[in-house]
């Protein structure tokens, strides 16, 4: 079901950078009144609860696919391009000891480059598993937390992590991949429609949506 961690096509290979995009036009739409938003990324003017109107009805649709006592929460969608440099460039910065070349594709196991960045385009979601009241269920890691912190562990088929984490991962992806999106798989929490990710994985032959500005 899942890239091993050791197979991963990261979004900044070439066979990923390639992929042409057909920009569809669709809009961004508000996920907040028709999913589960954390409000833990806001931002003044609610951007990182956006996404392009086909990828949150993909989501509304994964939503029902869920058993009892499961729901999505949603933690970040849209990201302006500026917000998207600063975490790379931040992130980029940490790993030390590597050429630029080198810490450019390591930083992308965790941040895209902006070139090729899925939530600039509102096309990728960062989103977990909650209960009714709202409890977010083990995942193995927190919604974020990079490789260095977690040991790896933010890998979505990684080995380090419990039974019921890795359960938990597996009805994520039971209740996504139907709706048509695809997983980042060194982030479980990462997943996208629409995207040049998501155009490798399901070969087509252009992404859907590019890059995008936020208007209120
Ligand atoms: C930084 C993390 N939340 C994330 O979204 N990573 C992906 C790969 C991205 O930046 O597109
Ligand atoms: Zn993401």
């Amino acid at each position: 079901m899942w890239q091993s961690p050791n197979d991963v096509v990261l979004i900044s290979d070439p066979r990923v950078t390639s992929i042409p995009v057909q920009e569809s036009g669709e809009p961004l739409a508000d996920v907040r009144g028709r999913l589960r938003v954390d409000p833990r990324l806001a931002d003044g003017q609610g951007a990182y609860a956006h996404l392009r109107s086909g990828v949150l009805e993909r989501l509304e649709h994964a939503e029902s696919l869920l058993p009892d006592g499961y729901h999505l929460l949603i933690v970040e969608g849209y990201r302006p391009v500026a917000t998207q440099r600063r975490i790379f460039d931040e992130y980029r910065a940490t790993l030390t000891g590597l050429t630029p070349e080198e810490s450019y594709v390591a930083a992308s196991r965790y941040v895209s480059p902006v070139e090729v960045a899925p939530h600039t385009a509102g096309a990728a979601v960062d989103l977990t598993l909650c209960a009714p009241d709202g409890t977010e269920y083990d995942m193995g890691t927190e919604v974020n937390d990079n490789p260095e912190q977690s040991s790896g562990a933010c890998y979505t088929a990684a080995p380090n992590v419990s039974d019921d984490a890795r359960a938990h991962r597996k009805l994520l992806a039971a209740a996504l991949e139907p709706a048509g999106l695809v997983n980042y798989p060194t982030e479980w929490w990462h997943w996208s429609y629409g995207d040049r990710y998501w155009a490798m994985c399901t070969r087509a032959a252009q992404a859907l949506y590019g890059p995008v500005e936020f208007t209120l």
